[in-house]
């Protein structure tokens, strides 16, 4: 893999230059899901939007409704600005408003920032088809992968892009939505190949503690936010069987290879430069460490009750990633015959569905092929 240097630069289509030129009106945003990180977002879009004169003052959240204490949770964010099940003790600013249905949400926006679970986003894709205006741009926040139509495994922005037909970037980053919510410095990596749309992202997402770099290696920033949830798995194994610091280190380390071969394997053209932006080495050390999934997999250890049960009881209504992902990698891995090529994203896929015990992760990587290597 090649160590160039990640550019930004400004495509000429005439589709992208009716964006640009349509981009002299007032812009609206829509932020699709209102979860944890979602939640946390919209804090910063909120504010920011009221910064820029270009962009539309109000900010609709795409809230999939469910009811709390007999009263809805829109209603109460409405009322009270804080999304109290999924980010409770933050005001959101009162220019974001949460709305149920998503067509309303979206219909006017002119940028739309996807930030669901992964495995949301095709129904709602499908309830957005032709129903948002056709120069609308988006903006992935979603880590994680799904199956693709005829075999193998697509990103989410691909899906987003190919379902609603709107170029579709990313943003990845170690960003834990809490310490985001608390205003804690960290940086972020948004992934777009248009220069204009790259900078209008920047004014809508940064501040003065959420710093953005923009790069144009956009599947390898996706790529690195999706599998780092499957090492942050393995790094909660390791917590929970009490292995010690030097042993989730090398399981950081050699996840880390498997995310740059997966790259290399699958995303021919990616650049090693992407993986030392926050998307790469910052997330997966962010993640292994402070993480959900990285806490339920130490629990799963503990008290050897299921994922699905741990999530539940733990984390009030969110979702994690990490286990979906390596199942849906694993499913390609295994199609391909290539499961060996990888083994610590299989031994964890495997520990997570029950198929290895969690105190053979271990074994399953003493003669990774990093260790082969002369
Ligand atoms: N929480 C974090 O610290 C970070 C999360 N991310 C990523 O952002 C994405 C979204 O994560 P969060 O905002 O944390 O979500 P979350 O983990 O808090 O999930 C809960 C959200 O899912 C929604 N939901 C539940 N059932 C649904 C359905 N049937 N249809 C649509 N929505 C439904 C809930 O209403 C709620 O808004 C994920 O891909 C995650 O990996 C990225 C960076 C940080
Ligand atoms: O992606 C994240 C931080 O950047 C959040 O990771 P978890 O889903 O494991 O909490």
């Amino acid at each position: 893999m090649a160590f160039s240097t990640n550019i930004c630069y400004a495509c000429s289509t005439n589709q992208t230059l009716t964006r640009i030129a349509s981009m002299s009106e007032t812009k609206k945003v829509c932020i699709v899901g209102s979860g944890n990180w979602g939640s946390a977002i919209a804090k910063i879009v909120g504010n920011n939007v009221q910064k820029h004169d270009y962009l539309d003052n109000r900010v609709t959240m795409h809230v999939h409704e469910e009811v709390l204490d007999g009263k809805k949770l829109t209603e109460i964010i409405n009322e009270t600005h804080e999304n109290v099940k999924y980010l409770p003790g933050h005001k959101l600013p009162a220019n974001v408003l949460a709305v149920p249905d998503i067509v309303d949400a979206a219909k006017d926006a002119d940028v739309l920032i996807f930030v669901v679970p992964h495995q949301f986003i095709r129904g709602l894709c499908k309830s957005m088809l032709g129903k948002i205006k056709s120069t609308a741009v988006g903006l992935s926040l979603i880590k994680g992968f799904d199956r693709a139509e005829g075999g193998g495994i697509e990103l989410i922005s691909h899906i987003i892009q190919s379902e609603l037909n709107i170029p579709v970037s990313v943003l990845m980053g170690a960003n834990l939505a809490p310490e985001v919510a608390n205003e804690m410095f960290c940086e972020t990596t948004i992934g777009c190949k248009d220069k204009t749309i790259g900078n209008l992202f920047r004014d809508i997402i940064q501040t003065d503690y959420f710093r953005v770099v923009v790069v144009d290696d956009v599947d390898t920033v996706e790529v690195c936010g999706a599998l780092k949830n499957i090492v942050a798995c393995g790094a909660g194994f390791v917590d929970g069987l009490g292995l010690g610091d030097n042993t989730k280190a090398a399981v950081i380390r050699l996840g880390l290879m498997e995310m740059i071969k997966f790259a290399e394997v699958f995303y021919p053209g990616s650049k090693l430069s992407t993986f030392f932006e926050s998307c790469g080495v910052a997330d997966l050390i962010t993640t292994c460490y402070g993480g959900r999934n990285r806490k339920v997999s130490e629990a799963f250890v503990r008290t050897k009750k299921t994922i699905k049960e741990l999530e539940d009881e733990m984390l009030n209504g969110q979702k994690l990633q990490g286990p979906f992902t390596a199942e849906e990698v694993n499913y390609m891995l295994k199609s391909k015959g290539m499961e060996d090529r990888f083994p610590l994203f299989t031994a964890i896929h495997k520990i997570c569905v029950g198929e290895l015990p969690p105190e053979q992760m271990v074994d399953c990587i003493r003669q990774h092929p990093e260790h082969m290597i002369c």
